[in-house]
Parts: structure tokens; C-alpha cells; sequence
């Protein structure tokens, strides 16, 4: 069979003039031809010259490598999105290395913050509170007739910089322009959206740039009432999206995953998306090590639900390699605020629960609070893996790290908060603390260190290894679900490609550059998974490569054809 893939085949459009230049999906700039140029009435409209993308790259390239602040080369890329979508794709496909740190984390954290200062021009929908009794109206006036892939955000956890109201949309367009340029979906059917229930931010509230509701994010049942609408309304205007949840604060981000997870086609990526990269790369890491997940004991920094996420992943990971539940279980240290999560803690989320450690298990253990404190744990359990998902900078101490080695050979280390300045210690610290004798990922990316004559690569533990491909198998095959069993594919088909783990050399994940290949194999898996339990289209492997591939979309310009409006 073969079928011409969809960036090839011509596009019929009713647009012309100026308003083809001003429509970024569309836009090709100076590389309309003669004959585009005449029949789409842009004659005169653009300097005499015919370019091809490749020009037009290289230019962009110039006048990005003009600017020094990371910020700036973001508002000046987010620019040509928002002007030509086809060149900004292209030229990101091409310095994708050194552009996923500025359309993405790190530098997304501080165009977040800065939102409402660099805003430039209009990109997704904004969906206030105050609409909330209009959302097919609002709905409506997304101009994509098709959205298969929407980001949304109340902006309310962005990274470790907690509230940032409307800045929120920053994050939401970042892991969209990662859908594409990673996982090959078209960016004719993305969506970045921003639900503004408002802010408790003060410094924004008193911020008079500020272009969110100026006004304390609204009380819980409002705020349920509007999700739960703005989700059926969505639903009915695109039933086959997929929705991806996005930093939510944690008293909402697993009820409202709880909640519509069985009925709509949806997974909250700091959730789950973070926990199969992080169970991927432990996986990665306990291969290059010899050992197996299910002996190691691990300890994490912060208690949220994106730590208890993880740590749930570990647990149901451990269990299929052998390890009873209760075993398992044993094996996970929750060190939050006020220290270990023991049975006896008060105040502690129903997710949170299942996580404690039962006071038998630490009954011989010396510590002088009311809780066991990190050290206490490093000192007592001898923990094999620490995983920092605090968003507080500077958490793994000196003392806490070197505690660590002593009680392990090469610890496993992930200092994972986001972004760089909010990691619990820097991987030259880690790498210092320990002799050298470490594995580390970090969540956001650090260049290699060199410590005593040897480099050490720094992994990027980061969800962008997984929600593209997520997004592309489930496409693939229309599933209605996301299960955790395609989360468990996810994170066995990146484990798999560990460079380390496969030949003892190089990163434990592969380079940012293999994103793309790796994310169509991860398509794969998750798709195979969905088809066996009934969720998706059934096709056979054939068909099913057949379709990864035609619609992995490419930065390409398409012939266009004319049609009267
Ligand atoms: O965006 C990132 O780099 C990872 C992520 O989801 C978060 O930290 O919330
Ligand atoms: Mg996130």
C-alpha cells in the first residue's frame, strides 16, 4: 500500500493576500513561488526573491545567534511561530540541541513569569472564569476545525515557580511545540489552552501589565464546576482529543485526573508523564548498574503528587518484576516537609496514605524529631536511589549525599525539579559529594562536568521523553484510553534504548536529537498496549508502523491550490 503522506499532498485554501501571510499555519514568507505569489494575490508583497526553507533557516539561525539572553532568543523563536509555524519547525528540527533549553525548560520557566511582559500576539485559547456559561462559543472561535492534541494549564504549579495565572499558557505552548517537533504532530492540531480561574500570585495581582483576572483564583466548588465544563465542553467539540493535564497544583491534579481518566482520553503529564520517564531511566540506570528495580530502596524529596505518582509507577514496576505489593512498598521513603511519611503522620492526602513507612519498619531507627528527617533516612535505610521532586533548590546537602554513598555503591541520583535553579543540587555537587562514583538525571538539562580527568554526561529526566510519543501512538489508533499499562510501555521502550544500559557508554537516555526516532518506537509500544486491552482500533504491527510514520508530520512546505471562500 502506499498512500502519499499528508505533508505532501496539496492544500486547498480560500486564503490569499496578506491574510496568507498573516496565517502562520499557512505562511511560507519568501518562499512563495512566482506562481503562488500570482495566483494568491501576494505579488509586491514580499521582496522580489524566491528562497527556499533552507535560506530562509539560515537567516533565522543569524539573527537568533544576534541575541545573548536566553529570553530574548525565546521571544524572538516564539515569534516566528506565531508568524510562519512550517520555518519555526524546521528551524528547531535543525539546532534542536540547543533550542529545546529556549522554546522549552529551562527558559519556558522564565517566559512564564515574564508572560504577560513579552506577550506579543495571540496563540491558543485563554478561557477565563468568567466565560464559563460560553464555552462552545469560546470553543468555537479556536479556528482549527481539528484539534487532536490539547495542553491545558490553570497555571497554577508551573515547574518549581509555583503560581503564575495566565503565565501558565508559556508551558502550555512549549510542550505543544515539543508534540511536534518530537513527536511528529502536526501543528494544525495542537492546542495550547489556559484556564483562568485567576491568581493568588500577589506580586502578579499588583503587576500592572498583568493580562490575566485580576482577582484570588476562585473557591474549590466554583473551580470544579468550571472544570467539569470546560471538559464537557471540549468533549463534545473534539471528542477524540487527547487532553493533556499540565501543571495543575497538586490539591487538584490527581482528583481531577481520578476523575476523568475513564471517561475521556486524557493523562496529567507531571503525574504520569514523570513517572514512566523516571521509571524508564531507573530502569536504565539499574541495567548499566547489574542490578534489578525491585532490590533497590528508594527515597524521594517531596511528597506531591508527582513524587507519590512516581513512586506509585516504582511500586507496580517492582511488582512485575517479582517483588510481592507489600515488599514493594517497604522498599519507598516519602520525605516530605516535616519529614519521613510514617503511618502516624497527620494530615496526610488519601494518595499520600499508601505511601507511608509503618512504624515496625522504623522502630529500631535513632532520630531526634518527631520524624525521621532526610538525613535520618539516608543514615537508616542505606537508600540506593534518591529522587528529588521537591521544587526546592538546594535540598540534597553535602552531608545528605555523602550520608548516601557511604551506605551504597554508586547511588542512583535525580535531582529533578524544574527548572535548573530549583534543583535539589546541581550535578557538579552530586558528582563532587560522591567521588564521582554516580548515576544522575536531572529534570532540566546541565552541560556535561568533568571531575578527575572524566566527563560525565548529564541525562535529562524530563517528561519530554515520553508525551510525544504518548501522543502519537494513541493518535495512531484512536485510543479512547490512556491506561497505566501504556505509561509501563512508555517506560520499558525508553529503558530499552538506553545508550548506557545497551553498550556501557554514553547517556542514559538517548540525545535529545534520537527525540523523534525514539518517540515513533514509543508510539509503537503504547499503541500495541492499547490495541491488547481493547482500547483502540484493532490493526495489525504492518499497518500500524505504516501509520506512525505517514502522519509523523514534517517541516515542509505544501503546494497550495486555490479555492474561492
Ligand atoms: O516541563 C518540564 O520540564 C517538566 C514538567 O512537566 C514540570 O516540571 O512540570
Ligand atoms: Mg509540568
Amino acid at each position: 500500500m502506499s498512500v502519499t503522506p499528508s505533508n505532501k499532498r496539496p492544500l486547498y485554501t480560500g486564503y490569499a493576500g496578506s491574510a496568507l501571510l498573516e496565517t502562520p499555519l499557512l505562511n511560507k514568507g519568501s518562499a512563495f513561488t512566482r506562481e503562488e505569489r500570482s495566483t494568491f494575490n501576494l505579488t509586491g508583497l514580499l521582496p522580489p526573491r524566491y528562497e527556499t526553507i533552507e535560506e530562509q533557516v539560515s537567516r533565522c539561525y543569524l539573527q537568533y545567534r544576534s541575541f545573548d539572553d536566553a529570553i530574548n532568543k525565546h521571544i524572538y523563536l516564539r515569534a516566528i511561530q506565531d508568524n510562519n509555524e512550517t520555518l519555526f519547525y524546521r528551524l528547531v528540527q535543525q539546532h534542536l540541541e540547543e533550542m529545546l533549553p529556549i522554546i522549552y525548560t529551562p527558559t519556558v520557566g522564565d517566559a512564564c513569569e515574564q508572560f504577560s511582559d513579552i506577550y506579543r500576539s495571540s496563540r491558543g485559547l485563554f478561557i477565563s472564569y468568567d466565560d464559563r456559561y460560553n464555552l462552545d462559543d469560546v470553543l468555537r472561535n479556536a479556528t482549527k476545525a481539528k484539534v487532536k492534541v490539547i495542553v491545558v494549564t490553570d497555571g497554577e504549579r508551573v515547574l518549581g515557580l509555583g503560581d503564575q495565572g495566565i503565565g501558565g499558557m508559556g508551558i502550555s505552548i512549549g510542550k505543544l511545540s515539543l508534540y511536534t517537533a518530537c513527536g511528529g504532530i502536526s501543528p494544525a492540531y495542537t492546542l495550547p489552552v489556559m484556564l483562568d480561574v485567576g491568581t493568588n500570585n500577589e506580586k502578579l495581582l499588583n503587576d500592572p501589565m498583568y493580562m490575566g483576572l485580576r482577582q484570588k483564583r476562585v473557591a474549590q466548588e466554583q473551580y470544579n464546576e468550571f472544570i467539569d465544563l470546560f471538559m464537557t465542553a471540549v468533549n463534545r467539540r473534539w471528542p477524540d482529543a487527547i487532553i493533556q493535564f499540565e501543571d495543575f497544583a497538586q490539591p487538584n491534579a490527581m482528583p481531577i485526573l481520578q476523575r476523568y481518566r475513564d471517561q475521556v482520553c486524557c493523562f496529567n503529564d507531571d503525574i504520569q508523564g514523570t513517572a514512566a520517564v523516571t521509571v524508564g531511566t531507573l530502569l536504565a540506570a539499574c541495567r548499566s548498574k547489574g542490578v534489578s528495580l525491585h532490590q533497590q530502596k528508594v527515597v524521594f524529596v517531596g511528597a506531591g503528587s508527582a513524587g507519590c505518582g512516581i513512586a506509585e509507577q516504582i511500586i507496580s514496576q517492582m511488582v512485575a518484576e517479582g517483588a510481592t505489593e507489600p515488599q514493594a512498598r517497604s522498599q519507598i521513603y516519602m520525605v516530605d516537609r516535616f519529614g519521613l511519611l510514617t503511618e502516624t503522620m497527620p494530615d496526610l492526602r488519601d494518595f499520600q496514605q499508601a505511601l507511608v513507612q509503618r512504624s515496625e519498619a522504623i522502630s529500631d531507627w535513632s532520630f531526634s524529631g518527631d520524624y525521621p528527617s532526610l538525613l535520618d533516612v539516608m543514615h537508616c535505610a542505606k537508600p540506593t536511589i534518591l529522587i528529588g521532586v521537591s521544587g526546592q533548590a538546594g535540598l540534597f546537602t553535602e552531608q545528605v549525599i555523602r550520608a548516601m554513598k557511604k551506605g551504597c555503591d554508586t547511588p542512583i541520583i535525580f535531582p529533578l525539579s524544574n527548572p535548573s535553579r530549583q534543583v535539589e543540587a546541581t550535578p557538579e555537587q552530586v558528582i563532587h559529594w560522591t567521588d564521582g562514583d554516580v548515576i544522575i538525571a536531572t529534570g532540566s538539562p546541565f552541560a556535561p562536568v568533568t571531575y578527575q580527568g572524566k566527563q560525565h554526561l548529564i541525562t535529562q529526566c524530563n517528561n519530554s521523553y515520553i508525551f510525544p510519543g504518548i501522543g502519537l501512538g494513541v493518535l495512531a489508533v484512536k485510543a479512547r484510553l490512556i491506561s497505566d499499562d501504556m505509561l509501563r510501555a512508555a517506560s520499558e521502550t525508553l529503558a530499552a534504548n538506553s545508550p548506557l544500559a545497551n553498550t556501557g557508554q554514553g547517556g542514559l537516555l538517548p540525545n535529545f536529537t534520537a527525540l523523534a526516532e525514539l518517540s515513533k518506537k514509543i508510539a509503537f509500544a503504547v499503541a500495541k498496549v492499547a490495541i491488547q486491552q481493547g482500547l483502540a482500533l484493532e490493526i495489525d504491527d504492518n499497518v500500524l508502523q505504516q501509520k506512525i510514520e505517514q502522519n509523523f508530520w514534517q517541516p515542509q512546505y505544501r503546494s497550495y491550490r486555490r479555492v474561492s471562500n
